[in-house]
């Protein structure tokens, strides 16, 4: 079983704008659709999409909490939740027709040493997946202690200095994104060849592999090789969650018994099929099949 830890869960709002959005500017909503959110919500909802079995993982409080609950239940989601003083944070998802959404997320509820401890007494055996942005507080130190505690190692999948933590420590693999990984590295990447080269070297250093995403290019799981899987060419509605579905899909395929790069073929299928449906709840198997059977992994370098 796959655990989906999401250690800064929220309400995702995800916002139909009337017109682009820009600023000092009246907007108006079309209309709106909330979610029970974070990136390992997503993660779960493509595992279960391809009939994976996941549990949810993380921390929740107050009235969005409780509206967190009642959403993932509604999805037929299940999950290990130690409920915080505090409120649930919202992350608005501004739809505009642009290539892009605006993001908007709130910082979160505060997480201490104990709640982590506790939370994770709490879970049953699986591949660990731990998703998204740390919440606010000491949680770097909280987050480092427990990568060291852990009796295996897990998937990581955050950002900023957890990130470049995480891959220090020697994960079992870590998702950065391009831009990502160029704030790991700290020097500008160029071209793809050299962002291949970027992850390489941490390899080489950390031994942590990395499964590099890198948008309409697909993505690349780099270890001792790098495997690059071109994503099929689509129309994208909405990337929001396509970098988490992909995960998702790699670490359901690799459940399977699937080889690396025969995942990543899944990966960059349902990365995809997320795109071009508008989100992660409306990924399909039947969907990420279909361009699963458009990919191809490329000659290893
Ligand atoms: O603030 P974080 O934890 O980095 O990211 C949270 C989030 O932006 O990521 C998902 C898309 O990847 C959204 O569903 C969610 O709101």
């Amino acid at each position: 079983m796959i655990i989906a830890l999401t250690p800064n869960s929220c309400i995702d709002r995800v916002l139909h704008l009337d017109r682009k959005v820009t600023p000092n500017n009246l907007h108006r909503v079309n209309h709106s659709v909330e979610y029970a959110g974070g990136k390992g919500v997503n993660l779960a909802r493509v595992v279960r999409a391809l009939g994976g079995e996941v549990l949810l993982a993380g921390f929740l409080g107050g009235f969005n909490g409780l509206k967190f609950r009642h959403l993932m239940q509604q999805e037929g989601l299940e999950g290990v939740f130690l409920e915080l003083p505090g409120e649930t944070r919202e992350c608005q998802i501004l739809l505009d027709g642009s290539d892009h959404p605006t993001e908007i997320n709130e910082k979160g509820l505060t997480v201490n040493h104990q709640d982590w401890q506790t939370l994770m007494e709490k879970l049953p055996e699986g591949k660990l997946a731990i998703c998204g942005s740390l919440p606010p507080g000491d949680t770097l130190g909280h987050f480092q202690d427990l990568l060291q505690r852990l009796p295996a190692k897990p998937v990581v999948d955050t950002s900023g200095p957890a990130l470049t933590s995480a891959i220090s420590q020697g994960v079992l693999l870590c998702k950065p994104n391009e831009h990502e990984l160029a704030g790991i590295v700290g020097s500008k990447l160029n071209s793809m060849e050299e962002a291949f080269e970027a992850a390489s070297q941490l390899y080489q250093t950390h031994r942590t592999p990395i499964l590099l995403t890198l948008g309409a290019q697909g993505a690349a799981l780099v270890n001792e090789k790098v495997h690059h899987v071109r994503s099929p060419s689509i129309m994208v509605k909405n990337p929001i969650g396509a970098g988490d579905s992909l995960l998702g899909a790699y670490l359901w395929a690799t459940d399977q018994g699937y080889a690396p790069e025969e995942a990543l073929r899944w990966g960059v299928a349902a990365g995809a099929e997320c795109a071009r449906k508008g989100g992660p709840a409306f990924v399909t198997r039947e969907g990420v099949t279909e361009l699963y059977q458009q990919t191809r992994s490329l000659q290893p370098s």
